[in-house]
């Protein structure tokens, strides 16, 4: 009976349809584009309808819904990413049907669950997390949205979102992909864009663990810049802008840029390399100041050969004019000044980021003038030198894994008679062949060190006769003086 029924059904309006279509033939084209628009009409009017009847579910259903759009206007919402990580910590924790997806600049996969669900507790109140679309589907216009119960509105809105975005940030920091950024020659600025510095994955693996150092030195440098990052407030409640400054000095090979990657690494900053000799003048070192982030490290490497900061030649600077004169110095060097540098680490202008360090290294930190080394500038001064037995001894358990040999105290007496650096020491010690053979790692090493020993022995006593010609000058001086006073 029922069947016969839909079957008529069915069969009058398949007649109905034809009859339509038959008729449309004959109608005149206005008349037919009139139809058209009234059967638009009419499906635009049920999605009215449909809309309203969503309301009125809404407004009577217990639950809440809030969206959180990928992008608002053209920006891209930082919420999104921060709820993208946070649901996709979730979901790794809670789904075995998995959607890996890699956000910008992180180094490790965000997991979403493939049917889009995931639910979530706060304080013992349920909610609901879906993306939409699903993952699985290309459109651009993704969303999450967060399903509650009317009743938590003030937890929910209130201290789970905070939580949740706290939340994301932190693992997003932790997977952050650390930035190596680089200045560009002012000449390849463009206007429209801002493209003063480029950058590239930054993955020196340097670690404070690997640098070869007086261990209690090294603690101190850590504690430094662990209650640095932490002391945001600290400062604010001084009014003091959120920085410090750190210099590096030492000889070549001493790990000063190590110590930077070591750093950034310990502190999950990006490092900008800022080179001064392509930075033409002032105007240009606080435009790209203003364009480096919060939370990173400034480092300027050799600063005595970036720039004319030393103070002797300071003085100079009025005598050499004439000279310059002479021989007109090329036009691309820098016209940085020393003043112009002193503002950039602590004029008005360096407040405009906070959580920053500044490092510079040198390999003659008495050719630097003072005004840049003076302690708030440069609020820690930290020597590398040459390997002492301390280094060696961490340099012999990170290359070779020894912790004691009993050529070890050969090489402590060595190390005191030589100067070599832990760039050198670490040379001899790394295994040539594949497998490890720490015995004739350290006998390469005690052979290298004899040898600079040999080698500085004519300088060694150079230096001894000299003092000795000195101090025999000087004796006949007295002499002659108490002869003459006499
Ligand atoms: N103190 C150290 N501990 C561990 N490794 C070190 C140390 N110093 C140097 N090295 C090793 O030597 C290499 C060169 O060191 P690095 O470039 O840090 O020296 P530097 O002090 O910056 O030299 P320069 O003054 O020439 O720039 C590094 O790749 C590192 O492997
Ligand atoms: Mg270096």
């Amino acid at each position: 009976m029922m069947m016969n029924s839909w079957a008529q059904i069915g069969s009058t309006v398949a007649g109905l349809m034809f009859t339509l279509a038959t008729l449309q033939q004959f109608f005149p084209h206005q008349l037919r584009v009139s139809l058209q628009q009234f059967v638009l009409a009419s499906l635009q009017q049920f999605s009215f309808v449909q809309k309203l009847c969503d309301n009125l579910v809404s407004f009577f259903s217990p639950y809440i819904q809030i969206t959180f759009p990928e992008y608002s206007g053209y920006w891209s919402n930082q919420a999104f990413t921060a709820i993208e990580t946070y649901v996709g910590a979730l979901s790794a924790t809670k789904a075995s049907l998995l959607k890996g997806s890699l956000i910008k600049n992180s180094k490790a996969l965000v997991l979403i669950r493939d049917d889009r669900k995931v639910s979530d507790e706060f304080d013992g109140v349920k909610v609901w997390w879906i993306l939409d679309p699903s993952p699985s589907t290309s459109s651009e216009d993704k969303y999450f949205q967060l399903t509650f119960h009317r009743q938590h509105r003030d937890l929910i809105t209130g201290p789970y979102l905070d939580h949740v975005l706290e939340q994301g940030k932190a693992i997003e920091a932790r997977n952050k992909q650390r930035r190596l950024y680089m200045n560009n020659p002012s000449d390849n600025w463009s206007s429209y864009k801002k493209n003063l510095w480029s950058d590239i994955a930054f993955e020196n693996p340097a670690t404070f663990q690997t640098i070869a150092m007086d261990p209690k030195k090294k603690e101190e440098i850590i504690n430094d810049l662990v209650s640095f990052i932490k002391a945001k407030e600290y400062y604010m409640k001084l009014g003091k802008p959120w920085k410090r400054g750190y210099l590096l000095y030492g000889p070549p090979g001493t790990g000063k840029s190590t110590m930077i990657a070591a750093m950034a690494n310990l502190l999950n900053y990006d490092i900008y390399d800022l080179e001064l000799t392509t930075v033409k003048n002032n105007t240009e070192l606080r435009k790209l100041l203003t364009e480096t982030s919060s939370k990173s490290i400034i480092a300027i490497e050799d600063i005595d050969c970036s720039l004319d900061v030393t103070g002797e030649r300071r003085k100079e600077r009025s005598k050499s004019n004439e000279k310059d004169q002479k021989n007109p110095v090329n036009e691309n060097t820098s016209k940085v000044t020393l003043s112009g540098l002193l503002n950039f680490i602590d004029g008005t202008w360096s407040a405009c980021g906070t959580g920053r360090i500044f490092v510079f290294t040198t390999n003659h930190i008495n050719k630097l003038d003072p005004a840049l080394t003076r302690r708030g500038r440069m609020d820690m001064h930290i020597e590398l030198s040459y390997c002492s037995f301390e280094a060696f001894k961490m340099l012999a358990k990170n290359y070779l894994d020894l912790d004691s040999h009993e050529l070890f105290e050969k090489i402590g007496i060595l190390l005191k008679e030589t100067e070599m650096t832990p760039a050198d020491v670490a040379e001899n010690l790394m295994p040539k062949r594949e497998k490890k053979d720490p015995d004739s790692c350290l006998k390469s090493l005690i052979q290298a060190l004899e040898d600079a020993k040999e080698k500085a022995k004519p300088k060694a006593e150079k230096e001894k006769t000299k003092e000795e010609r000195g101090k025999k000058f000087y004796a006949s001086l007295i002499k002659k003086r108490w002869l003459f006073q006499a």
